[in-house]
């Protein structure tokens, strides 16, 4: 089921969050609202739920406007960060919880909740309270609950956020995996790029209240269209460039104060445009002086992280964050070090926002 937002508008106060603000979510994809603190994703889960209504414009849930259209008549199943579950019901009464409202008959519940603590690994947890369980088991039977209903859309609000960071990895998988078995049309709001990446079909990025790019985990990661996009998912280095220069050998090379920098991106000059440069895209160059495209700089910090070690290297344009993978090819760089940098040749311009 495709849910649309259209020309939604919304204030708190004085204060306006959304103004005009229109979204497509595909039929049957994980579609991820990702961005800081107080850019309006909860806000907009919420009016899914049905539990704020905008100030105007319309929800269309395929097509049917369900912007008046109450909370238990949206047909939308919840998970939340807190999990939410009954805490004075087993898991079993907590699954059936939504199908009892439902009027399903009593054995039909159990039948169908039994097979989806089944899906979720807990069937043997059925009699137990949730206080019994673990943060991350009590997620799985939030998703149980959620699901057993055959809700038309799901939503996620920051389902994985109390979970510490092994459990996390493992039940976003989980979750992705039950998501796409379902087929079933699932909103997904966190502010944890990495999540985001790692889970969904689409990303719309937000920033104070609206929508600044919208792509694949690959578009929006690869091709950031603004400073803040870059900086938010995956943190980029963001070179600032004075002016462009002639080109040379198909590659558009620009001044900055760290020397001429090089890129094949096809984005206009304009005042104010910064290079996005990845992390782990850099390399370390061998040789005693920069040619374009090289920047110096001295090793300033160094941290070992197993797979890749990650450095803050000072150049004349500001520290810029290298990750070098643990390959034993690549000589290890210590504090204080003069290095010279090798930027890659498609690193994105990115407007400044
Ligand atoms: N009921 C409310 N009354 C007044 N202001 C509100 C209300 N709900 C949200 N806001 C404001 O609207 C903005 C967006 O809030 P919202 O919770 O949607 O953002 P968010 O991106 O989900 O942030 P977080 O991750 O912190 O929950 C914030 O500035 C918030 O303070």
């Amino acid at each position: 089921m495709q849910v649309v937002f259209e020309n939604i508008e919304q204030s708190y106060g004085k204060q306006a969050l959304f103004r005009q603000l229109n979204l497509k979510i595909p039929s049957g994809k994980l579609f991820t609202l990702l961005g800081p603190s107080g850019c309006g994703k909860t806000s907009l889960l919420r009016m899914l739920a049905g539990f704020i209504r905008p100030d105007s414009g319309r929800i269309l849930f395929g097509g049917v406007d369900v912007t008046g259209v109450p909370v238990n008549r949206r047909d939308v199943g919840m998970v939340f960060q807190d999990y939410a579950l009954f805490p004075d019901r087993s898991i079993l009464a907590n699954v059936c919880y939504g199908l009892a409202a439902r009027n399903v008959p009593r054995d039909q519940a159990t039948q169908r909740a039994m097979a989806m603590l089944k899906r979720v690994g807990l069937e043997s947890f059925a009699d137990r309270p949730p206080s019994a369980l673990s943060g991350g088991q009590r997620q799985r039977v939030a998703m149980a609950r959620a699901l057993v209903i055959e809700p038309k859309l799901l939503l996620l609000d920051e389902p994985l956020s109390a979970l510490d960071v092994k459990l996390r990895v493992e039940l976003r998988s989980m979750i992705r995996e039950l998501q796409i078995e379902a087929g079933i049309t699932t909103v997904f709001v966190t502010h944890d790029q990495e999540e985001a990446l790692a889970m969904s079909d689409q990303i719309a990025v937000m920033n104070r209240g609206c929508v600044v790019q919208l792509g694949t985990p690959r578009e929006v990661y690869t091709r950031p269209c603004t400073s803040f996009v870059a900086d938010f998912v995956g943190s980029a280095n963001l070179i600032s460039i004075n002016q462009e220069l002639p080109e040379v050998n198909g590659l558009r090379r620009f001044d900055s104060s760290a020397g001429v920098l090089l890129t094949n991106s096809a984005v206009p000059f304009r005042a104010g445009i910064k290079l996005a440069v990845r992390s782990e895209e850099i390399s370390f160059a061998e040789a005693d002086a920069p040619k374009e495209g090289q920047v110096p700089g001295v090793v300033e910090h160094v941290e070992f992280r197993g797979s890749l070690t990650s450095y803050a290297i000072r150049t004349p344009a500001g520290t810029i964050a290298v990750a070098s993978s643990g390959n034993a090819q690549q000589r290890q760089r210590i504090r204080g070090e003069n290095v010279l940098l090798q930027l890659p040749f498609d690193a994105h311009l990115v407007e400044a926002t």
